[in-house]
């Protein structure tokens, strides 16, 4: 995996722009309605064209049906469907052949032996995100909480796994993320917040140069 930063979870055109001209990688945006950061299709209709061409635009989903999906690839025309439920490697490589998109397949992290999963999915998505695992709290998302899990669990992963590091990463700490992972690819969503689904700009710009400078350092 080339070095990329994703930020994701974007619902204004003012900080899509702020993420597009801080040079963000991918930009994401979320179609779950549960989350404070879903868009309507007709928002993620605009904002996926304003990207067009400048970032690879990724769409969020979890455990949604073909027909959602299919409203969600029609209006935004994803470059890449990022699968944040419980979608097994059957399902997963269902979405991909269904609808001709790339995957990435989020799993959750605590433990060592949750990192199984990447060789599970590795075959069958094209990307695999490492989130932390949500709280086990009956109304917790199953991402976008801003929480880490320990780095740690990751030294020693073979770097040429197509991994991408989220979780809880923020301006203050994605250097240190990097240095330790040797992730080359990293995502944020709430650490570049003022608050739940309110992106700060400054923020933003400040995550995309912390995590490019740490990638050349
Ligand atoms: O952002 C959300 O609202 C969200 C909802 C449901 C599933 C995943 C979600 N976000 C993704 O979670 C990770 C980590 O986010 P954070 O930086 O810790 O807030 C990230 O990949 C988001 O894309």
């Amino acid at each position: 995996m080339d070095k990329l930063v994703k930020i994701c979870g974007l619902s204004t055109p003012d900080t899509l722009d702020a993420a597009l001209s801080a040079g963000a990688d991918w930009v994401g945006f979320v179609r779950f309605p549960k989350s404070p950061r879903h868009v309507s299709l007709e928002t993620g209709r605009d904002l996926s064209a304003q990207a067009k061409g400048r970032a690879l635009r990724v769409v969020l989903l979890v455990d949604a049906d073909d027909s959602f999906i299919q409203e969600a690839v029609e209006a935004l025309d994803p470059d890449l469907l990022q699968l944040h439920g419980h979608e097994g490697p059957e399902r997963v490589a269902a979405i991909r052949a269904r609808f001709g998109r790339p995957v990435m397949k989020a799993i959750g992290i605590a433990e060592a032996a949750d990192l199984s999963g990447l060789a599970a999915y590795a075959g069958v998505a094209d990307h695999v995100l490492l989130d932390a695992k949500p709280p086990r709290m009956p109304d917790a998302l199953p991402g976008g909480n801003g929480l880490s899990f320990d780095w740690r669990l990751l030294v020693g992963l073979d770097p040429r796994l197509p991994f991408m590091l989220s979780g809880g990463l923020g301006p203050g700490n994605v250097t240190e993320a990097i240095k330790l992972t040797g992730s080359k690819a990293v995502d944020v969503s709430s650490g570049v917040e003022v608050k739940p689904g309110v992106k700060d700009p400054d923020k933003i710009e400040a995550f995309v140069k912390a995590a490019r400078a740490a990638f050349a350092a």
